[in-house]
């Protein structure tokens, strides 16, 4: 284990260059495992700052979007071997700063260099298709063009993939991008910015400005040169960003929470269940929005279901993520564990029944970070807070139910739409599931959380704005179609 002693102080990037913030102030990121580390200091940006980064990205478009998509792509496999030559000191960091397990940071980053590459590819890919003309002696096809500017907004539960999945297509088809990280994980992705500073992109073409979320983001969102806004994070801010978006017609999309149930029939394979419950409720301290929150067993075989998850849950360590044996890490700040521990207490107020956990640990070592016992409720009802709203801790919500149809119906009872999993071997009941579960990742013995990088990701109801980000469905929100006539 590495062990850091110089703090580093993180700069803006713009147009091409590691600039100050005009506030000439700087704010440290600590290590949520151990407050008392600070992992390094990032720029505290004003609105001009802002201001100067949206002009680099108009003034860089021009000449990025003419450069054509072959050679924009490769400066993405650039940017991938750059990444993948500092994959394990990038990892560490995301660790440190954020808190996950070594090895889900390990595989974030390798997940980050994975979608260059394929976005690097999608350079070489059809753009448009030609459809046949009314008239037959005229050409008529279709093409893509890029929106121009596009300002990225990112949480801190994923700092290197999500920036890389909202950057790698945004540049691909012809943009530039503003980039605006969640403080809690901006000295990570400052590191992915320099990776692409040493690929040597045109100044100009990816801008990085840290800070208060209000101040800069806020600024992103209004300024009339951003033409497109890709956000991921709180329904509170997404709504925000989408009306304020609306609002001087700019094009969004917003990618938000959920409240990820799996179902357990009466002839799921419940080993496999139970694994299956616990990756996905408890990897990443479930600080994923396609983290598993409730658990919907069928009345058969709950109490062995009840049990295994127990057993299983109780032989999780809890402690630092560069430790290999922590399965449970910290949350990412004493804010987000102080909101866990609030809904725990919701959760007991109302009414639930607490089987395990529920508090912060008492372990000698564990003192200085922001960790929570991974947390088992049952007799959780749709009306309960803790049935309806995110949590994004290691809370799961137990749900008792006496048939598929129930468990459809309570799987469907809340605002979001994200993720959806059912385990069983009944053909019936999961096609019944697949047809009517209301959530744009719908899995089949098989965790909730997790993504493919190749497939569209994104739900329904309160988790998007009904766009899709990644894969080929990337495309639709980063460019405008034009459909072209040609008569000789
Ligand atoms: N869908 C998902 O993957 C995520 C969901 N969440 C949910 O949101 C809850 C709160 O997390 P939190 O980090 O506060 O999420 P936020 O929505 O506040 O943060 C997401 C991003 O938006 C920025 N931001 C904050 N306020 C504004 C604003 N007024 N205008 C523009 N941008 C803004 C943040 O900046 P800054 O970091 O500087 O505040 C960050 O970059 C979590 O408990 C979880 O339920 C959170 C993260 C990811
Ligand atoms: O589950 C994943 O890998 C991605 C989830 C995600 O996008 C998120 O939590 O913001």
């Amino acid at each position: 284990m590495t062990v850091q002693t110089k703090i580093l102080t993180y700069q803006n990037y713009i147009n091409g260059e590691w600039v100050e913030s005009s506030s000439q102030t700087a704010q440290k990121s600590i290590n949520p495992a151990n407050k008392n580390e600070i992992v390094g200091y990032i720029q505290n940006s004003t609105e001009d700052d802002v201001n100067l980064a949206v002009a680099a990205a108009k003034q860089a478009y021009k000449n990025w979007r003419k450069l054509g998509a072959v050679a924009r792509g490769n400066y993405l496999y650039k940017i991938a071997e750059i990444i993948e030559k500092r994959q394990n000191e990038i990892a560490e960091t995301l660790t440190r700063e954020m808190g996950k397990p070594l090895a889900e940071a390990k595989g974030e980053t390798a997940r980050g260099i994975a979608i260059l590459r394929y976005y690097a590819a999608e350079g070489m890919r059809k753009t448009g298709d030609v459809i046949p003309a009314s008239d037959s002696r005229a050409l008529m096809y279709t093409d893509r063009v890029p929106l121009g500017v596009v300002g990225i907004i990112t949480p801190w539960n994923f700092p290197v993939a999500i920036p890389i999945w909202k950057m790698a297509p945004a540049l691909i088809y012809g943009n530039t991008v503003v980039i605006k990280p969640a403080s809690e994980a901006a000295v990570t992705a400052a590191k992915i910015i320099e990776c692409i500073n040493d690929a040597g992109l045109p100044k100009g073409v990816v801008n990085f400005v840290t800070g208060k979320g209000s101040i800069v983001g806020g600024r992103i969102i209004e300024h009339s040169d951003v033409n497109g806004i890709t956000f991921t994070g709180s329904n509170t801010i997404g709504k925000e960003v989408a009306q304020k978006a609306v609002a001087r017609g700019a094009k969004y999309q917003l990618e938000m929470g959920g409240k990820n149930p799996i179902i357990i029939a009466d002839d799921a394979d419940l080993e496999k269940a139970v694994d299956a419950t616990i990756s996905g409720g408890f990897s990443s301290t479930g600080q994923k929005c396609t983290a598993t929150s409730r658990v919907i067993i069928h009345e058969k075989v709950y109490d062995d279901f009840k049990r295994m998850l127990i057993e299983k849950t109780k032989a999780l360590t809890v402690g630092n993520g560069l430790d290999p044996n922590s399965k449970i890490t910290p949350s990412v700040s004493e804010a987000q564990l102080n909101t866990v521990l609030s809904y725990i207490e919701k959760g007991k107020s109302e009414g639930a029944t607490l089987l395990l956990g529920g508090k912060r640990p008492e372990d000698a070592g564990l003192e200085n970070g922001f960790y929570v016992e991974p947390t088992i409720f049952e007799n959780v009802h749709s009306e309960m807070t803790i049935g309806q709203e995110e949590i994004f801790g290691p809370v799961l919500a137990l749900m008792k139910v006496t048939s598929i149809e129930e468990a459809l119906h309570l799987a469907n009872d809340v605002s979001f739409g994200l993720s959806a999993s059912i385990f069983t071997k009944n053909i019936d009941h999961m096609f019944d599931f697949i047809d009517e579960i209301n959530a744009g990742l719908v899995r089949v013995n098989y965790e909730t959380a997790g993504v493919e990088l190749q497939a569209p990701f994104g739900g329904m109801k309160d988790s998007s704005s009904g766009s899709r980000e990644q894969g080929e469905a990337a495309k639709e929100f980063f460019t405008s179609i034009k459909t072209v006539f040609v008569k000789p």
